[in-house]
């Protein structure tokens, strides 16, 4: 060693730090890469990102290469320090043992301050800044290294498997979950009113058909059997384009009659109970229980956008359209701007709102930000007798998941309406909000 000068191994110690530093600060930043970010940019055609990219598919190698790279480097200049550090101290009469000691203390902080804490952060601060160049190295690196690395992990996972651990291959694929708070996280990025529609979409598989159809007893629907003259002011005043036509019994459905054919029968005068019959179009039938992204998918393969939500027994439960669908999607839009409540809930002068109980309970809680369970009964009239066991007779007052309820009329086996108190509202905004 006597032959390299003390100075040339010095710019030869200053080097080593400098690749230290590189590994370390490509280790941080590879490993810190936004990987959605990431495919979008590959997927644009980014070079760089490409590149990161195809090295995170194998980040076993990834890391094997930088810590092969990063301790070779590190333990060289430890090395070399000593030789300096023993050449330059001896002149000054300081034993060997004491210049060991004082060398890799120096170098420890050296190392430390220039090659780790420095390009660590500021690659975690500017992940791609650093990352998508030196991948280019790395990848060099890789193939000249390629049967050490190998090597390497052969006797790791060996190790690991002697531990009684399992390689586990990483799936970083997000889930539903996951997802969600993505979208929640991305904050001002997204408009609110976008995060909203796109939870909605998340949301769709969770509710089925039944959780928004339009009720058997609420369907538009005309019997041929009755009266011709009753059946043309049906038509003719009817609030809905589709209507549906049964004979004596809704369960014995025939079709969906259009206004559209159905006034221009009326204007042909060609109206009757036969061309009725004829310009009826097909039912869609839709099974319940179907979740509504794939009744979404199905109403868009079928070309339907109207369908008759039947129970295994084929009896009809109520009225879908892709409108209803759609309009989950986005929901808020339709509801919570509207600053009224819609006819079935009531503000009174005391504050509390009078509500007629056979409202969908979805429905409630969306206008009302409130927070009724929605998974048993679908209708506030279903969800109190359920929990009553019993149906309650006037004045009755309960405490059904933390809101005073009071029942106010009863008729026909069934809740008519009901008051609820205002004060009782769990506050939700004292808690959690801050
Ligand atoms: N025959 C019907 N009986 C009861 N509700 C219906 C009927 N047809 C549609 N609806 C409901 O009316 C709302 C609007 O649906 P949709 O837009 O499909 O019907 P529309 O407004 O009558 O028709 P269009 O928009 O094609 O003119 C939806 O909530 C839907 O469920
Ligand atoms: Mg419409």
């Amino acid at each position: 060693m006597d032959a390299i000068s003390t100075s040339a191994l010095l710019i030869f110690l200053l080097v080593l730090i400098l690749i230290s530093a590189y590994f370390s600060g490509s280790e941080t930043a590879m490993m810190t890469l936004n990987r959605y970010r990431l495919r979008h940019l590959a997927g644009n055609g980014h070079k760089g990102a490409k590149r990161a990219l195809k090295m995170l598919d194998r980040p076993d190698r990834l890391i094997g290469l930088i810590l092969i790279g990063n301790n070779l480097v590190n333990i060289l200049a430890s090395s070399i320090a000593t030789i300096i550090g023993m050449r330059v101290l001896t002149q000054y009469n300081i034993d060997e043992a004491a210049s060991i000691a004082i060398t890799t203390g120096v170098l420890t902080v050296i190392i430390l301050i220039f090659a780790e804490v420095t390009p660590k952060t500021y690659a975690a601060l500017h992940p791609e800044r650093i990352a998508f160049p030196s991948s280019l190295l790395l990848k060099w690196l890789l193939l000249l290294l390629l049967p050490l690395v190998k090597g390497l992990n052969i006797i790791t996972s060996g190790f690991l498997r002697l531990l009684g651990i399992k390689s586990v291959q990483t799936n970083d694929a997000l889930s539903q979950e996951e997802l969600r708070t993505v979208v929640h996280e991305a904050g001002a990025l997204i408009p609110q009113r976008h995060q909203e529609m796109l939870l909605s979409i998340l949301d769709l598989e969770k509710v089925t058909v039944e959780d928004i159809m339009i009720a058997r007893s609420d369907i538009y629907a005309i019997n041929v059997n009755d009266d011709f003259k009753l059946i043309n002011k049906q038509v003719t005043q009817s609030p809905h384009t589709r209507v549906l036509v049964y004979r004596d019994n809704i369960d014995d459905v025939v079709g969906f009659i259009h206004l559209r054919d159905a006034l221009r029968l009326q204007s042909k005068e060609q109206f009757s109970k036969s061309s009725l019959l004829r310009a009826v179009k097909e039912i869609y039938f839709i099974p319940e229980g179907t979740p509504l992204n794939v009744q979404l998918a199905n109403f868009q393969q079928n070309k339907e956008r109207i369908g008759i939500v039947v129970d295994e027994y084929g009896d009809i439960q109520g009225l879908v359209t892709l409108e209803d669908i759609l309009e989950e999607i986005v929901g808020d839009f339709t509801t919570s701007m509207i600053t009224t409540p819609s006819e079935d809930i009531n503000v009174q002068q005391d504050g509390s709102f009078l509500i007629d109980a056979t409202i969908n309970i979805r429905d409630l809680n969306k206008e009302m930000k409130w927070d009724f369970p929605t998974d048993g009964p679908k209708t506030l009239n279903g969800l109190i007798i359920e929990y009553l066991e019993d149906i309650p007779v006037a004045n009755t007052s309960l405490r059904l998941a933390d809101y005073h309820i009071e029942v106010i009329e009863v008729a026909d086996n069934m809740i008519k309406s009901v008051r609820i108190m205002p004060n009782s509202l769990p506050s939700t905004n004292d808690t959690e909000d801050d």
